[in-house]
């Protein structure tokens, strides 16, 4: 078992002056033993380099913060495993210093809607994972009104349910109607959910009826033509969403369950009705993710498909709002969204955006893009490590013990450096399975030092531990 850790030591403690805990940022030591945090201390120099036998890692004024959670990758295995797969995947999760991801039911063939099939997702990632994943589990018009596959799916494990309200780009994950929305999500899903007490994730975008075809005659090669194909995207679909959501309210018939908007673009009207919607006690919650936070539409060059994504990237003042909403906590959670697939499909010589796959690759850059383009707009480390640990813990029902720094818990650390900079170029290793992200050339703020997934240092100073002991995080069942 040695081998799953770079630092093959079980008890050990961790000095730091900057500790991320719920009580604010502390200089202190960190005690972990058999995977978990056994005590944080105060205090302000670090402990002579052991503590009665045993070993203290001191790093400095480096910070401790709980490993980041990813609630929203594809990683695509089995089925598409050369787009990505489980053994990148997670490599690349953990040189960036996340240390849970939870897998999207697509682009995997086949997809994860019915019990068997998350089994065969289980089967498929046993020993190649270097951080801990979950599942969520695919709603499709096929499993939509069948109680049964639903339940056996929430009772195999799958930590909640995700549906689209607009194609998927994936043929075998079919997008679930206005019909499937208002009745079977009414009658079927979300009471179901309600039961497990997990939520519903919905890609809340529709297509407007004539607005792609009007778009055939534009220049597939200008960014403004994918951008004009999807204008109001977002607020015909949430709109329509949170009217099914009142259900989730208290004392309605799917209280205990929570309905999840992924990936907010749009930083208009969509945010208004959320607001409203959580206002009136709706269990409504929603994520952004780094891309619409660290670009805008204004600097997307022609034919640079790197950035086709869906809802798309928007305007420079759609970006600065989208802040301006971080900064008034309205945003429950951040995640990647990385959904890479081969090169070639991104069309980088055609610099197609109509036809270029959708989908951002972007996974081992997600805490230093965060951060660089969180400092003009004063993002605080706390409020950065809340974003991305406790909000996805909570959204995933792991936070009893993850997504925080307390004693008890899973010690799924990050230590990084925020001051120290790095650049994105030939020489820095990208795990991805595939290297084209918008994130090359760049200089980014935040050097991962190491990541410690359940007390194993997996990853120190471009280097992995040599054995994959990620474990597979299942819901657990309510009988
Ligand atoms: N099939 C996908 O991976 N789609 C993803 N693609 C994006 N976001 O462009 C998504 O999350 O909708
Ligand atoms: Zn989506
Ligand atoms: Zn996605």
């Amino acid at each position: 078992l040695d081998r799953c850790s770079l630092l093959p030591i079980d008890h050990f403690f961790l000095f730091s002056k900057r500790v991320i805990t719920p009580a604010g940022i502390i200089s202190a030591s960190v005690e972990i033993d058999n995977g978990k945090v056994v005590s944080i201390l105060e205090r302000q120099e670090a402990p002579s380099k052991e503590i009665n036998g045993v070993p203290v890692m001191d790093y400095g004024n480096a910070v401790v913060m709980p490993g980041l959670i990813d609630a929203h990758v594809h990683l695509n295995e089995p089925g598409r495993e050369e787009w990505e797969g489980f053994v990148t995947g997670t490599m690349a999760a953990a040189a960036g210093g996340v240390t849970s991801l939870v897998d999207m039911p697509l682009n995997s063939f086949p997809t994860t809607t019915s019990s068997e099939l998350l089994k065969l997702k289980l089967a498929s990632a046993a020993e190649k994972l270097m951080v801990d994943v979950g599942f969520w589990g695919g709603l499709v018009p096929e499993n939509a009104a069948n109680l049964t596959i639903l339940d056996e799916l929430l009772d195999t494990g799958a930590l909640g349910l995700k549906s689209f309200m607009c194609p998927s780009g994936i043929n075998d994950f079919p997008m679930t109607t206005g019909q499937h929305i208002q009745v079977f999500f009414q009658e079927a899903a979300l009471p179901v959910l309600a039961k497990y007490g997990r939520p519903l994730l919905v890609h809340a975008e529709k297509e407007q009826p004539g607005v792609k075809s009007s778009q055939v005659d534009k220049d597939p090669r200008l960014y403004s033509t994918h951008l004009e194909s999807r204008p109001n995207s977002e607020q015909e679909a949430i709109r329509e969403l949170l009217d099914v959501a009142k259900d989730t309210a208290p004392g309605g018939k799917a209280e205990g369950a929570r309905v999840h908007i992924v990936h907010l673009s749009d930083a208009d009207e969509s945010i208004q009705m959320i607001k409203k919607a959580k206002a009136q006690g709706l269990n409504v919650s929603v994520e952004t993710c780094t891309h619409y936070l660290a670009f805008s539409s204004d600097n997307i060059g022609d034919g640079d498909t790197r950035y086709k994504c869906a809802p798309p990237i928007r305007s420079e003042l759609n970006r600065k709002k989208l802040w301006s909403a971080v900064n008034d906590d309205f945003f429950d959670l951040l995640s990647s969204d990385h959904s890479p697939s081969p090169s070639d499909m991104k069309l980088p010589e055609e610099g197609d955006f109509m036809r270029a796959w959708g989908g951002i690759s972007s996974l081992q850059f997600v805490l230093p893009a965060t951060w660089t383009a969180g400092i003009p707009h004063g993002l605080t480390l706390e409020k950065l490590s809340n974003l991305w640990s406790r909000g996805p813990a909570k959204l995933a029902n792991i936070y009893s013990s993850k997504g925080s720094l307390e004693p008890g818990k899973d010690a799924d650390i990050v230590v990084w450096d925020p001051e120290s900079s790095f650049v994105i170029d030939e020489n820095y290793t990208i795990f991805h399975k595939h290297k084209l992200t918008p994130y090359a050339g760049q200089t980014l703020y935040g050097r991962v030092i190491a990541t410690i997934v359940r007390g194993q240092h997996v990853y120190q100073e471009g280097h992995h531990a040599t054995q994959p002991c990620g474990k597979v995080l299942l819901a657990k069942s309510t009988s």
